[in-house]
């Protein structure tokens, strides 16, 4: 067991307040914040002059040793919460994806994950179920995950990757009529996977291969549409939703309009998507452009980053992800000559906290308060763990990051904690 842990002289911020205190800390507790904690002799002391003292970043939106495409995510629950943690996160919210359509039950699946994250995982973590059919069997598991016992309250639709992990409209419906009966969340990838799939298949017909074809085979009308659909559907089904990985200006205006008629709907930029724009895609070196295919793609308006962070300040969006899903080189170029077979998926785990700094707060959109909400305290709200986590409060969990916010560093493949 480690000694207690006095934090000195630093500057506690909170999403509704920010003020000078010391932090007393007792077997990962928070036990006292106080003007003034003298340190016994038997305690740790961490000076703190300078820093922000945060609750610890939560990420909601991770894939962590993912089976998909054939290949399985670089990053395990070992490296990639190692990352995590070098960063200021604290917890992941990781997807778990049974495959349902061949039977495998979500008990057994959420096992799976389990079996692969429990002996490693470093940091705090929690699951989202995916569905990927209706089965006559689905109704019942979906409440079995949801009891005590497995403790899973969000549940996760993919309106893309036909033919893997693509759940029709009706069967979404119909699970979203369950999540609303068992007060689960239900959360959404919004894309037209049906409608994707022919433009694929035209793009490559008239030789489009590259990286590039990724984009063209999706436009942002595309996002736009699936997010609006996912909130009508949602709305049919009075069940709150939440649209993952919120990418465009586009899908961004679906969630503020459904939002305007009184449905209960959170939106998730990631840090990829306020940081970059799609003209990667276009670079001449293939595997430059590679690495940026992820799904829906960085938009390629230019504007769309920072017009995400400005959504993020007035409240129009709500918390940030990542959605870490990394592959390496070898991976990433099964996709050349096809860029259908590109692995999708980009890295973020690790700058996520930086990134959201950066583009919010040092850009002079949000202050250090809603950068809390936006990185910690509205994930934990939303997935129910909150003030355990997302706060630095007597009896909260001590996930402390003890941030220095004019610290400057280089984001290098040679420092980063992440698999190689
Ligand atoms: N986003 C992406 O390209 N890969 C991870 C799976 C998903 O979230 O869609
Ligand atoms: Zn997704
Ligand atoms: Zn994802």
């Amino acid at each position: 067991m480690s000694p207690p842990l006095v934090i000195k002289n630093g500057t506690v911020v909170n999403d509704d307040g920010m003020f000078k205190a010391d932090v007393l800390v007792k077997n990962g507790i928070i036990v006292e914040i106080s003007p003034n904690i003298i340190p016994l002799p038997d305690m740790e002391l961490i000076d703190a002059s300078d820093r922000l003292v945060i609750p610890g970043g939560i990420d909601p939106h991770t894939h962590m040793q993912m089976p998909y495409m054939g290949e399985v995510t670089k990053d395990d629950f070992l490296k990639g919460t190692e990352a995590a943690v070098a960063g200021g996160t604290t917890m992941i919210i990781d997807f778990c994806c049974p495959d349902h359509r061949n039977g495998e039950s979500l008990m057994a699946g959420y096992a799976r994950w389990r079996s692969w994250a429990d002996p490693k995982v470093c940091c705090d973590y929690g699951l989202s179920v995916a569905i990927t059919m209706w089965r006559p069997e689905t109704a019942d598991q979906m409440a079995v995950i949801t009891s005590p016992e497995f403790g899973v309250n969000s549940f996760k639709f993919y309106m893309a990757y036909e033919g893997t992990l693509m759940v029709k409209d009706d069967e979404m419906y119909r699970a979203m009529q369950e999540c609303a009966k068992l007060r689960a969340l239900a959360r959404v990838h919004a894309e037209n996977g049906a409608v994707i799939k022919e433009k694929e298949k035209d793009l490559l017909a008239k030789g489009v291969t590259g990286p590039e074809g990724h984009t063209q085979s999706r436009p942002e009308e595309i996002e736009a549409e699936a997010t609006n659909r996912a909130c009508v559907l949602a709305a049919q089904a009075n069940c709150p939703v939440y649209i993952v990985h919120v990418m465009t200006k586009g899908a961004a205006a679906a969630i503020s309009h459904h939002r305007s008629l009184g449905s209960i709907v959170f939106g998730e930029p990631i840090a990829a998507g306020l940081a970059l724009d799609g003209s990667h895609y276009y670079d001449e070196d293939w595997l430059h452009a590679a690495r940026y295919v992820m799904s829906p793609p960085l938009s390629r308006d230019p504007t769309t980053p920072e017009l995400l962070m400005k959504l993020l300040a007035s409240g129009e969006l709500h918390l940030t992800g990542t959605d870490n899903c990394t592959y390496d080189c070898r991976q990433k170029s099964l996709g050349k000559g096809n860029f259908t077979k590109i692995p999708n998926g980009i890295n973020g785990v690790e700058d996520r906290m930086s990134v959201v700094w950066e583009k919010g707060v040092h850009s002079g959109h949000i202050d250090p308060m809603r950068y809390v909400a936006i990185t910690s305290s509205t994930a934990a709200k939303i997935f129910n763990i909150y003030p355990k986590k997302g706060r630095i409060a007597v009896g909260s969990d001590a996930d402390i990051v003890i941030f220095n916010p004019n610290a400057y560093r280089i984001i290098s493949k040679d420092t980063h904690h992440h698999v190689s």
